[in-house]
């Protein structure tokens, strides 16, 4: 799989109904009013025939499932003209530790090794009223129809590429239902669909599977960016949250992806947009259950990124929600990686915020919640970091809301500075024709 996988989840009535009443009260306050995004970064990505890796103690879920494949370059596609834009579908399997929340995004639940097993596309063209089937060693535990998801391939297309740009290769999971298959080491797992090859993967207790694998897996185009939220106490205070007990992780899609000196798109009709200068620390060496004491040698370097958002769009669902952080053009990252050795104290750097020069945020890493030895200690406790991934540590206080036309330079201490302008989306549609 080359692209993004994107996934939505209570997308099945049966999910809905199941959680309406708990939606209706605190922290959710209200049903969600737009598809709720999730994606499933590289590391979860394996084949049919692959193992789906058991970790130990955990209770893991098949959820068997269809995944549309883009087949060209889809923005703002109405619901009519999507089907244009799929070059097909295939089995999929969006394994999950069981759903206790969805108030924040669920990396620890969905993001793990081996937990998105995709088949081979076919040529089967609609999907509308397809039963899938979930088979444990040989004998059927599940199905569930298409017919029943909220929004169908064609709504969710539309949906996501009216704030993301999809490219040929991306991928987006339809949903599951409510209920779920539990699976255990040793199990044969299969998703049988009319008109697809089946997808059949072995779920092995993930300590085979790590003494097993000793080569490095092939190299990915782009990276996966974790992005911290509210890792500095004052910034959690300034949006009245108290500090978070566990990190709080989320990730920012390659769609949103844009360079130095770029431009930003402001939505039409938005009250606040905010910049957030982060340090971001990349991957250089692969990091399985890596302690907080050899936490740094895995570290390659450090950039700097701006991790834009859109605060008007903010739904109590996985937030922050793909709508508000993983919009086109809202990740200005720097091209260039600080080497390490360049930086002796990660810990100890100004971050700082220029709008057309006034200096609006101001702050140090010292003053970071989860500090990097740690952050990389607790993911690569549950997944696999790669060459190349990065974690965006989180921003300190002083957002402030930026329009067309201003300039937003984000710098951090020894790493360098980052310069963006804001554009309108009309600008920003004139230099797509
Ligand atoms: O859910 C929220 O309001 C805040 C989440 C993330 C903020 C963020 O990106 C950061 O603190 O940095
Ligand atoms: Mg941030």
């Amino acid at each position: 799989m080359k692209g993004t996988v994107f996934a939505v989840a209570l997308n099945h009535r049966s999910q809905i109904d199941a959680w309406q009443q708990a939606f209706r009260q605190a922290p959710y306050n209200a049903p969600p009013k737009t598809a709720v995004w999730f994606i499933k970064p590289r590391n979860t990505v394996i084949r049919g025939g692959e193992a789906i890796p058991y970790p130990e103690g955990e209770t893991v879920l098949s959820g068997a499932t269809v995944a549309l494949i883009v087949g060209k370059t889809a923005s703002k596609v109405s619901v009519a003209e999507a089907p244009e834009y799929i070059a097909g579908y295939a089995l999929a399997n969006e394994v999950s530790l069981p759903e206790e929340s969805f108030y924040r995004p669920a990396i620890k639940a969905k993001c793990r090794d081996g937990f998105c097993p995709l088949g081979e596309i076919a040529a089967v063209n609609n999907i509308d009223n397809l039963t899938i089937i979930t088979d444990i060693n040989g004998h059927e535990a599940d199905r569930w129809s298409t017919a029943d998801l909220q929004r169908n391939a064609a709504e969710l297309l539309s949906a996501l590429s009216e704030f993301a740009t999809l490219q040929p290769g991306d991928a987006i999971l339809l949903g599951t239902p409510q209920s779920r298959v539990a699976l255990k080491p040793g199990d044969r797992v299969r998703v049988l669909a009319d008109g697809f090859p089946p997808l059949e993967n072995r779920v092995v207790d993930a300590r085979e599977i790590a003494e097993v694998r000793t080569v490095a897996p092939p190299p990915h185009p782009h990276g996966t960016l974790f992005a911290l939220g509210l890792n500095y106490a004052d910034h959690a205070s300034e949006l009245d949250f108290k500090p978070p007990e566990e990190p709080l992780i989320f990730i920012k899609a390659a769609n949103s992806f844009t360079g130095d000196k770029q431009t930003s798109v402001r939505p039409d009709n938005v009250d606040y947009m905010h910049y957030e200068a982060e340090l971001v620390v990349v991957i250089g060496k692969t990091a399985h259950k890596v302690s907080r004491e050899a936490a740094m040698e895995y570290v390659a370097g450090y950039t700097i990124c701006n991790d834009y958002a859109i605060r008007d769009y903010l739904e109590n669902y996985y937030r922050p929600n793909l709508r508000v952080k993983s919009r086109d053009t809202l990740t200005p990252i720097a091209p260039w990686i600080v080497d390490k050795s360049a930086i002796p104290d990660p810990h100890n750097l100004t971050l700082r915020t220029w709008v057309n020069g006034e200096l609006r945020q101001q702050g140090t890493t010292a003053d970071l919640i989860f500090d990097i030895p740690f952050l990389i200690a607790y993911l690569s406790d549950f997944m696999t970091l790669q060459p190349g991934d990065m974690i965006a540590t989180g921003t300190p206080k002083g957002l402030s809301d930026v329009v067309p036309g201003d300039e937003v330079v984000v710098e951090v201490e020894g790493v360098g500075r980052l310069v963006n302008r804001i554009i309108s989306q009309q600008t920003y549609e004139e230099t797509l024709k």
